[in-house]
């Protein structure tokens, strides 16, 4: 298709692709593979041959959303040609394990993530390796979200979307994650909706696009549209007013979105001469299931956001850059959002983490869009996956080391993700899910008061909105290391998001009960008024029968 592969050139310098031919990435045939055997076949499937000898074995941990709600990658990209006429092949870090990486600077500093990355994985290994589970979150009905932080070239783009090709449904080696994660997702679409037949499950997905530049919402779906507003509801969540919505069947309706999108961005990049990295873009799918068992339909939902940074710069950068362009306030104004923006961020994550450890602090989320749009992805109810991308040459040593400390930082966030679900049926089926739901909050309480130390000074109690009582958590804050008390602080909260969750449920299910009921009885009272008319009307028939018969007689 013409239109896909011409927009994808468009993409491609929009969102900062260099030409391989002006700025090739050499192959890195030394260094070392990351993979168990298990991804060899697809290492080989990219690259031609198994060509990278396996030094790190690459362990990836199945049961790993079941006990975390953020994960941290890191990801290194090959140096580049300008990288290495500066600085030859010294590079700031070197890969210790698939977990840990040293920034190779003074003081030396070792950091530990979920998964480092290096030049070698394959975008189709970083997307088994993250995409898939993201899926699959969000199949399970969990909010997901994954985005590419990093300095300017970094990889983020790369990474996110890399070079998309819709026109043969085929995956070239550099897809990036998007692409990947949709065409996983609506596979398993499919193959749920074949095995769940009887169970008349349906799905819709809901895609947007917007980019945050210079502090204002843009809609790349449509491009009239300026400044869009966020809101707040209970029910909603966040959400950009008047953002348009298209629904998506298929993959290939995605990417047809994203170029179109990424589009949109190309015409203002032209017209203002700012380029993909001066904005953040958030790409985002909701997804949408319905099904019945038992006499009861069911309802589930999550929202997918998939979210490509801009680049941080240093701003004594962008002011060299800009006299020797001629190019007026417009970049500084640009990366000084961004930095601003970024910086948010930054702060966000810090308060966050050290709520965690117990501090009570405010969290800025409305200091930028950025993260206003993204508070539930950040310390709310989301799965999130952070890829920190990083440039390994010495030249960017500062900018690494900076992105190094961001992640590590990130790795402490505690979110809180639910499965957002709710079912609605007749009497019967609910009144079951009810005691269903009560046996569970009374499970979670014996969980929560039997299951913690008992620390007198510790004991408080917390009630929930629309929960029958309240109950006491004991021993929190005790003598205890930050260690378990940070782990009893996550379980803590783990369990009051899951009674909350229960709890509403189960006052939902009595509203809906209590309707029922007065349905009934105004159906009740119905009847009654029906046979007292039909009372009525016999009596009077009767009167005139006998009215009659009395009068043929006489
Ligand atoms: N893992 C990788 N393997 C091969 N090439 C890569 C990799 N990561 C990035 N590149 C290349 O590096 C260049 C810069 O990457 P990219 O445009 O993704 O950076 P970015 O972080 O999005 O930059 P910006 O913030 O300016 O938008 C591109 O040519 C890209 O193809």
């Amino acid at each position: 298709m013409p239109f896909i592969s011409e927009a994808a050139s468009a993409i491609k310098s929009r969102f900062g692709f260099l030409d391989q031919a002006s700025e090739p990435m050499p192959s890195v045939r030394s260094s070392p593979d990351l993979f168990k055997s298990a991804f060899k076949e697809n290492l080989r499937d990219d690259h031609g041959e198994g060509s990278v000898n396996p030094s790190f074995e690459l362990s990836e941990d199945p049961s790993f959303w079941k006990d975390h709600n953020v994960q941290v990658i890191i990801r290194i990209r090959p140096l580049s040609t300008s990288e290495i006429s500066l600085q030859g092949n010294s590079k700031c870090v070197r890969q210790d394990s698939f977990q840990t990486i040293t920034w190779s600077g003074h003081p030396e500093s070792r950091f530990t993530f979920d998964l480092v990355a290096d030049e070698n994985v394959s975008q189709e290994t970083l997307f088994k390796l993250s995409g898939v589970a993201m899926v699959d979150n969000c199949m399970g009905g969990y909010n997901s979200c994954m985005f590419a932080y990093g300095q300017t070239g970094s990889g983020k783009t790369h990474t996110m979307l890399g070079d998309i090709d819709g026109g043969t449904g085929r995956h070239g080696v550099n897809c990036g994650m998007t692409p990947r994660v949709f065409e996983y997702l609506f596979s398993r679409i499919q193959k749920e909706k074949e095995a769940r037949r009887e169970e008349k499950l349906k799905f819709t997905c809901k895609c947007s696009f917007l980019e945050i530049y210079n502090e204002q919402i843009l809609d790349l779906l449509d491009p009239s549209s300026t400044n869009l507003q966020i809101r707040e509801d209970t029910k909603k969540g966040v959400y950009v007013d008047n953002l348009t919505e298209v629904e998506v069947t298929r993959a290939r309706d995605v990417i047809q979105q994203l170029v179109q999108g990424s589009t949109n961005r190309k015409v203002a990049a032209t017209n203002m001469n700012h380029a993909s990295s001066r904005s953040h873009s958030v790409f985002t799918c909701i997804i949408e299931s319905k099904w019945e068992a038992q006499g009861v339909t069911h309802h589930r939902f999550a929202r997918l956001n998939l979210v490509d940074l801009a680049g941080s710069e240093r701003l004594n950068k962008v002011k060299r850059r800009q006299k020797s362009s001629g190019a007026e306030g417009e970049r500084l104004k640009e990366a000084t959002n961004i930095n601003k923006s970024l910086s948010t961020l930054g702060l966000v994550i810090m308060n966050l983490v050290n709520i965690s450890n117990g501090k009570s602090l405010h969290v800025p989320y409305r200091d930028s869009k950025l993260t206003f749009l993204l508070q539930d992805s950040l310390g709310g109810n989301s799965k999130t996956i952070i890829i920190a991308n990083i440039s390994p040459s010495s030249c960017c040593a500062l900018e690494t080391l900076s992105t190094l400390k961001f992640a590590q930082r990130a790795k402490f966030i505690r979110n809180h993700a639910i499965v957002n679900e709710d079912a609605s049926g007749d009497v019967l089926a609910m009144r079951m899910q009810i005691q269903q739901l009560k046996k569970e909050v009374s499970r979670l309480r014996g969980l929560v008061n039997g299951g913690a130390e008992n620390h007198e000074s510790d004991v408080w109690t917390v009630s929930f909105p629309g929960s029958p009582g309240s109950f006491k958590w004991e021993g929190l804050y005790g003598s205890v290391s930050p260690l378990i008390s940070d782990k009893r602080a996550s379980q803590k909260k783990e369990y009051e998001v899951a009674l909350v969750g229960a709890f509403r449920r189960e006052k939902d299910k009595d509203i809906a009960l209590q309707a029922l009921a007065s349905e009934n009885q105004a159906a009740m009272q119905l009847v009654g008024a029906k046979e007292r008319s039909l009372v009525f009307c016999c009596l009077n028939l009767k009167n005139s029968f006998f009215f009659f018969y009395n009068f043929l007689n006489i």
